[in-house]
C-alpha cells in the first residue's frame, strides 16, 4: 500500500465518520462536516520531513554521500515515535508513508505516541562494522536536533537492530551531554537499558493477532450472535476443523518472520507446521514441515536461508529450494508477509492461495488485493493491528528509562498481550459484525476516531 492509497483510504473514513451523527459529540450537521474536513486535511498531511546527506569515508571507495531521513507524521497523540531502516529502497515518499501509518497504529493501540519514521537509503550488507557505526552515528548527529525522549523516540526496523540502536544512543549521549539519553531510542540492548523480550515482540504479537481470533475469539462467539461475514466466518470453521496440522509460510526470515514462526510451530492448542519460508534470494519448502529451531540456529550464525544441498546438509534442513517470490503463492493455510511493502498485488493476488494472510511487514498488500481477498473471504489481518507488538515493547521499555526499573521478560510479554488482546477483540467483534469494509478499514475507523477526536480536545479544529 502505497503513500497515495493510504491518503486516500484516510480520506474516506473520514468522510465516512463526517456523517455519523454521533461523530466528535457534534450534532450540527454542518459544523460536524466543517470540523471534520479540517482533521482530515490535518491527518492527511506531514508536520515535518527532514532530508539529510551522510557522508562516509568508507574502507576502499573513498567518501561516498547517503540520502537519510527522518519523517515526523503527526504527535497529536504523543511524542513521535517510528524506527530507523537501512534499505537501498528507501525513499522520501515510503518513509513518509511508514510514518503515517506508525501515527495510526499508535492511535489504534492507544499508545501515548505519534507516527515518526526514519531511513537510510542503504543496503547494510554492502558495508564494514566500521562503516556502519559510521553510518549510524552520522545519522545521529545530522537529526539529533529533531530527536528526543519527550520529542522523537526511534527504534530498529528493517536492516538495523540492537547493535545500531546503541552506537545511536551512544552518539546520542555524546552530542547531548547531561541530558537524559536512556528513553532516546528504544530496542537497545538488555545491557544498555534495553526491555526484556523487545526482539521477540513484534514476531510473537503478530502470531497472538491470528492465534487469538481462531482460538479465544471464536470461543466468546454466542450461537445467536449475528455473523455478517459469512464467507470469512467459514473460513475460520475450515481452519478449526481441519484433521491435519494447519500449514503455515512466511516471507522474510528476518528478526520478524523467524520470531512469528518459531510461535507458530510453538503453539500448543492447534497443531501448526512451517512448510515454507523465505528471505530475499530464496524460497524453502517442505509439505511436511521445516525444522524452524534448526534453521534459526543457522541463520543466527549470520548467514542467508541455505540455498543449495550443500548448505541445507550443513543446516540439517530438509527442504527443497524454490524461488524467493515462490513463498507467497504455495499451497498453504496462512501466509505471513514479513519482509517488505508491496508484494502483493493486482498481478499475483489471484495466485495467493492462503485463506489468512497476516500483514507482519508494514503495507505489503495493496488495496486493490486488499479488497479481491475481501470478496474472496481470505482473512487479511492489517499491518497496524498485527504488527504492534514492537512499539508496545518499546513503549515499554521507554516507560521503564523513566522510571529506572528493570521489568522482567514476563512482566513485558503479559503486558504487550494483554494491550494487544484488548484491541483484537474491539477489532474481531467491529469487522465480523459490519458488512461491507475490510478489517483494514475498521482500524483506520478506530484510530483516526480517536486522533480527531484528541485534536477536537486540542482545540485544534474548527
Ligand atoms: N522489527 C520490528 O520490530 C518491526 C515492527 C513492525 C514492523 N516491522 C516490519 O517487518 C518487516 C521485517 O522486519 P525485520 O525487523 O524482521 O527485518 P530484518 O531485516 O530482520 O528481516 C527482513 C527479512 O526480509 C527479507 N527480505 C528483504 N527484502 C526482501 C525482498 N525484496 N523479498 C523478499 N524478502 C526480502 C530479508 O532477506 C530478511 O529475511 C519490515 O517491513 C519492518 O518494517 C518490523
Amino acid at each position: 500500500m502505497e503513500k497515495q492509497e493510504t491518503r486516500q483510504l484516510i480520506e474516506t473514513v473520514m468522510d465516512k465518520l463526517a456523517n455519523r451523527a454521533d461523530f466528535l459529540g457534534i450534532e450540527d450537521d454542518e459544523k460536524r462536516r466543517k470540523v471534520s474536513a479540517s482533521a482530515k486535511e490535518i491527518l492527511k498531511t506531514t508536520d515535518k520531513i527532514i532530508k539529510s546527506y551522510i557522508r562516509v569515508s568508507t574502507d576502499g571507495k573513498g567518501v561516498i554521500r547517503i540520502p537519510a531521513y527522518r519523517v515526523q507524521h503527526n504527535n497529536i497523540s504523543g511524542f513521535y515515535k517510528g524506527g530507523i531502516r537501512f534499505s537501498e529502497n528507501v525513499n522520501e515518499d515510503e518513509v513518509e508513508n511508514l510514518a503515517i501509518l506508525m501515527t495510526l497504529k499508535n492511535s489504534l493501540h492507544r499508545l501515548p505516541f505519534g507516527g515518526a519514521k526514519g531511513g537510510v537509503h542503504v543496503d547494510s550488507r554492502n558495508f564494514s562494522e566500521r562503516e556502519l557505526n559510521l553510518i549510524s552515528r552520522k545519522y545521529v548527529q545530522r537529526f539529533a536536533r529533531d530527536l528526543g525522549p519527550n520529542h522523537d523516540i526511534p527504534a530498529p526496523d528493517l536492516g538495523t537492530n540492537e547493535r545500531v540502536i546503541d552506537w545511536m544512543v551512544g552518539e546520542y549521549k555524546t552530542i547531548k551531554q547531561g541530558e537524559a539519553y536512556l528513553g532516546s531510542f528504544t530496542g537497545k540492548s538488555v545491557e544498555n537499558g534495553g526491555a526484556k523480550g523487545r526482539r521477540e515482540a513484534t514476531g510473537k504479537g503478530i502470531f497472538l493477532s491470528y492465534s487469538w481470533l481462531i482460538d479465544q475469539w471464536l470461543r466468546l462467539q454466542k450461537n445467536d450472535q449475528q455473523i455478517n461475514r459469512q464467507k470469512q466466518w467459514q473460513t475460520l470453521i475450515n481452519l478449526t476443523q481441519k484433521k491435519e496440522s494447519i500449514s503455515v509460510s512466511v516471507q522474510g526470515f528476518g528478526n520478524v518472520g523467524s520470531v512469528a514462526t518459531l510461535e507458530a510451530v510453538k503453539y500448543q492448542k492447534i497443531a501448526h507446521k512451517v512448510v515454507a519460508v523465505s528471505d530475499q534470494f530464496t524460497t524453502l519448502y517442505h509439505e511436511d514441515g521445516i525444522n524452524i529451531e534448526r534453521l534459526i540456529t543457522y541463520t543466527n550464525k549470520g548467514h542467508d536461508l541455505p540455498s543449495n544441498d550443500e548448505e541445507l546438509k550443513k543446516a540439517g534442513i530438509k527442504a527443497s529450494v524454490r524461488l524467493a517470490n515462490d513463498v507467497l503463492t504455495i499451497e498453504t493455510d496462512v501466509l505471513i508477509l514479513a519482509a517488505i511493502e508491496d508484494v502483493i498485488h493486482k498481478e499475483n493476488m489471484e495466485d495467493v492461495k492462503a485463506k489468512v494472510v497476516i500483514e507482519g511487514a508494514n503495507a505489503p498488500i495493496t488495496e486493490e488485493a486488499d479488497h479481491y481477498f475481501e470478496e474472496q473471504g481470505t482473512i487479511v489481518i492489517p499491518d497496524i493491528l498485527a504488527n504492534a507488538g514492537g512499539v508496545i515493547v518499546s513503549y515499554l521499555e521507554w516507560k521503564q528509562s523513566r522510571v529506572t526499573e528493570l521489568f522482567s521478560e514476563e512482566e513485558i510479554i503479559a503486558d504487550m498481550s494483554e494491550k494487544m488482546i484488548e484491541t483484537f477483540k474491539i477489532v474481531y467483534d467491529m469487522y465480523f459484525s459490519s458488512v461491507d469494509e475490510t478489517m483494514r478499514f475498521n482500524c483506520f475507523t478506530l484510530s483516526l476516531e480517536r486522533l480527531s477526536s484528541l485534536l477536537y480536545r486540542h482545540g485544534k479544529l474548527y
